[in-house]
């Protein structure tokens, strides 16, 4: 199993799990405003680590977007496989010749 999808099934694991021994429960728990706001600030953290931090924050920060992101989804019922689909639905569509075909 790939590190995305171990996620996906720990985070699924520990939505229901005391949110005092588990910070995805936590979250759950906080509800999906909390869980929407958590992923747009660490997006946040990642233009500014892109724009003016190191390579190794950028990392962390990325990781950190990946996370909440799985959370949400999560939460929302929507798996990664659903995710994956859609991209590979777009795979080889240039995202140009896709603007194109929305403005005519
Ligand atoms: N991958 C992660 C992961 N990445 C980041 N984080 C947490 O996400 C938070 C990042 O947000 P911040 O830096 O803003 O932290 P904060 O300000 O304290 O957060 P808030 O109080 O505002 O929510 C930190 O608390 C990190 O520890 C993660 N927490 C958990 N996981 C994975 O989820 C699994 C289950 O975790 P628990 O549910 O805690 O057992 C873990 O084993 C890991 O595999």
């Amino acid at each position: 199993m790939d590190t995305l999808s171990r996620l996906e099934a720990t985070i699924a694991s520990r939505r229901n799990a005391d949110p005092a021994s588990s910070y995805v429960a936590q979250l759950n728990h906080r509800g999906l405003a909390v869980m929407a706001r958590k992923l747009g600030e660490e997006a946040v953290e990642t233009i500014t680590a892109a724009l003016a931090g190191e390579r190794e924050e950028l990392v962390g920060e990325a990781a950190d977007v990946l996370f909440h992101l799985m959370v949400l989804l999560g939460a929302k019922d929507v798996t990664l496989a659903e995710v994956l689909a859609e991209l590979d639905r777009r795979e080889g569509t240039s995202g140009l010749a896709e603007k194109a075909s929305r403005s005519e």
